[in-house]
């Protein structure tokens, strides 16, 4: 095998040259030129449910393009910075399958709906390793997808579901201006999130409403495309593989006969195995599809339709790390991306909206004195906690928790006339009446909450309490070791070891930031 075990490593001078081609399956409610709908997942257990006369070909139907498809296609290519295509057309691709009735795919060969973008991937975005690449994007065109083919173990016959038959398609294509694995990586990312974004399919490896080919070269010998590769692992397994076994080719001497055509390799996992050579691929004699009109785009309807598209991800991300709101990249990232793992309790926008809103509701309160922190760390830690840890979705919440009340709160935390563990307490309790369905907060009054719960921290009792408490913790520790390395700033950390003491002496009654004062004044610290 190529494959060694150490980690793989780009070798200098074996120039890595990848480029994409992703096919994205569309959400639409119908089919790309049908009338049956469009769901080629849920009927997994009822083929040739959602099969129309023309998906099945039977002569004499004819296709009916599905606005809708073009609708999506023009919002993915104007994010994607591409050009569109005012006079495109429908071509057929010729090649024979089972699972392709009609005996070829329409598809967009000669003047596809859109070329000629980019996509911008970035270091503090995209996790790329200089501070920007731009991947060239050279066209997008619709298309139908095929039907699905099952084998039967024994060989003897095939079994075709054509419920996926006639789905709309976008195969974008990039140019080869990949150099890197991460950028590979970071692109397909940074594509699904945006396809998810645009609300235009589900971005899906798994299923494969997202699928990646990857073509790959050395130096400047001939491309190799690879296929079959099901998720973002395969795609960089066999990435790795097939840029060993061509360095070892070359290495050999034998690339000149090796690596001079295009050929077409399919990953099994474990390695890469060769399905044809390009060369050989029969001839798709394309052809314009006579019983297709071209697709003609009014300046109004690419204006309607770019007027509709959401902010992208990338200026939501610049938005959210730069004034007011001040967040990290991290935390803005778990606000604007789709692609980490969805979670059930919120959809993106639903949590997006919600800090939004919080965040402006709170800065008209308070406004320069704001804590930047404190809206998201209550809701994506505190309240996205609470919510998993219920089972409670936040749109259960909103009707009583509106954004309006949780800045409220926020608020109350702002003033400190809450401890952070009685804040704490106060929201769980919040939320579980929620859950409970509890018609007693037909409003919710976190003032009279507080007041019932006692949950007034002592500070403002007593300043004299505080000090007198924290003065016995001292005392009371009897560790000047403790003290000395707290006072010398050698051991910072350890006041929170006293601060913790003080809470539990209060019962959490004392926030940690006015005891942490206390103790510092108290000891003099001069950090
Ligand atoms: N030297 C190269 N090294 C790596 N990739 C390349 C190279 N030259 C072209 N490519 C990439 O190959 C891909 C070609 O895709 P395209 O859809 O145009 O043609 P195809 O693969 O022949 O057609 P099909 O859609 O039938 O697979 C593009 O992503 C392009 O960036
Ligand atoms: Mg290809
Ligand atoms: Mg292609």
């Amino acid at each position: 095998g190529f494959q060694s075990k150490s980690p793989f490593q780009l070798l200098p001078d074996f120039r890595l040259k990848c480029g994409l081609e992703i096919h994205t399956q569309l959400n639409t409610k119908f089919k790309l030129f049908s009338f049956s709908t469009n769901d080629p997942f849920h009927s997994i257990d009822s083929p040739n449910s959602n099969v129309s006369f023309f998906d099945a070909a039977l002569p004499g139907t004819q296709p009916i393009l599905n606005y809708e498809a073009v609708i999506d296609a023009i919002k993915l290519s104007l994010a994607l910075n591409c050009d569109i295509n005012a006079n495109s057309q429908f071509d057929r691709k010729h090649y024979f399958y089972g699972d392709q009735p009609l005996g070829y795919q329409i598809t967009q060969h000669y003047s596809p709906i859109s070329s000629n973008g980019k996509l911008s991937l970035f270091e503090n975005i995209d996790n790329i390793d200089q501070s920007q690449k731009d991947i060239g994007i050279i066209q997008l065109q619709i298309e139908q997808d095929t039907g699905k083919s099952m084998y039967d173990d024994s060989k003897h016959f095939t079994r075709i579901d054509l419920n996926r038959s006639n789905v709309p398609l976008i195969e974008m294509v990039t140019k080869p201006d990949f150099t890197d694995l991460k950028q590979v990586r970071s692109f397909i990312k940074k594509y699904q999130n945006l396809v998810r974004h645009l609300k235009i399919s589900s971005g899906d490896l798994e299923t494969g409403a997202m699928r990646v080919d990857v073509n790959l070269s050395i130096n400047d010998y001939a491309r190799v495309e690879l296929k079959n590769l099901p998720n973002t692992s395969s795609i960089v397994n066999a990435i790795k593989y097939e840029y060993n076994r061509q360095v070892e080719i070359i290495k050999n001497g034998s690339a000149d006969e090796l690596l001079t055509s295009p050929e077409t390799r399919s990953w099994t996992g474990v390695k890469t195995v060769k399905l044809r050579s390009k060369e050989t691929t029969i001839d798709y004699r394309y052809l314009p599809d006579p019983e297709l009109p071209r697709v003609i785009l009014d300046n109004d309807v690419i204006t309607n339709i770019s007027n509709s598209i959401p902010t992208l991800p990338d200026e939501l991300l610049s938005r959210l790390i730069s004034k007011p709101y001040n967040l990290s990249m991290k935390d803005a990232k778990i606000l604007v991306l789709n692609s980490n793992g969805q979670n059930e309790m919120y959809t993106q926008e639903e949590l997006q909206n919600f800090y939004l809103k919080v965040f402006d509701c709170y800065y008209n309160v308070v406004g320069e004195k704001l804590n930047h922190k404190l809206p998201v760390n209550w809701i994506i830690h505190e309240l996205i906690g609470s919510l998993n840890k219920l089972e409670l979705p936040l749109s259960k919440v909103l009707p009583k928790l509106s954004p309006e009340k949780f800045s409220e709160f926020i608020v109350l935390i702002h003033n400190k006339e809450i401890s952070n563990t009685s804040a704490k307490l106060l929201l769980f309790h919040v939320l579980n009446q929620i859950k409970e369905n509890d018609h007693s907060i037909r409003e919710i009054n976190f003032d009279s909450l507080i007041e019932e719960f006692e949950l007034k921290p002592a500070t403002n009792a007593s300043k004299v309490d505080l000090t007198e408490l924290c003065q016995t913790i001292i005392t009371e520790l009897n560790n000047e070791k403790l003290l000395n390395d707290i006072i010398s700033g050698k051991k910072k950390n350890s006041i929170q070891y006293l601060v913790g003491l003080g809470m539990r002496a209060s019962q959490g009654t004392l926030s940690p930031q006015s005891l942490e004062e206390t103790f510092k004044k108290i000891l003099q610290v001069k950090w």
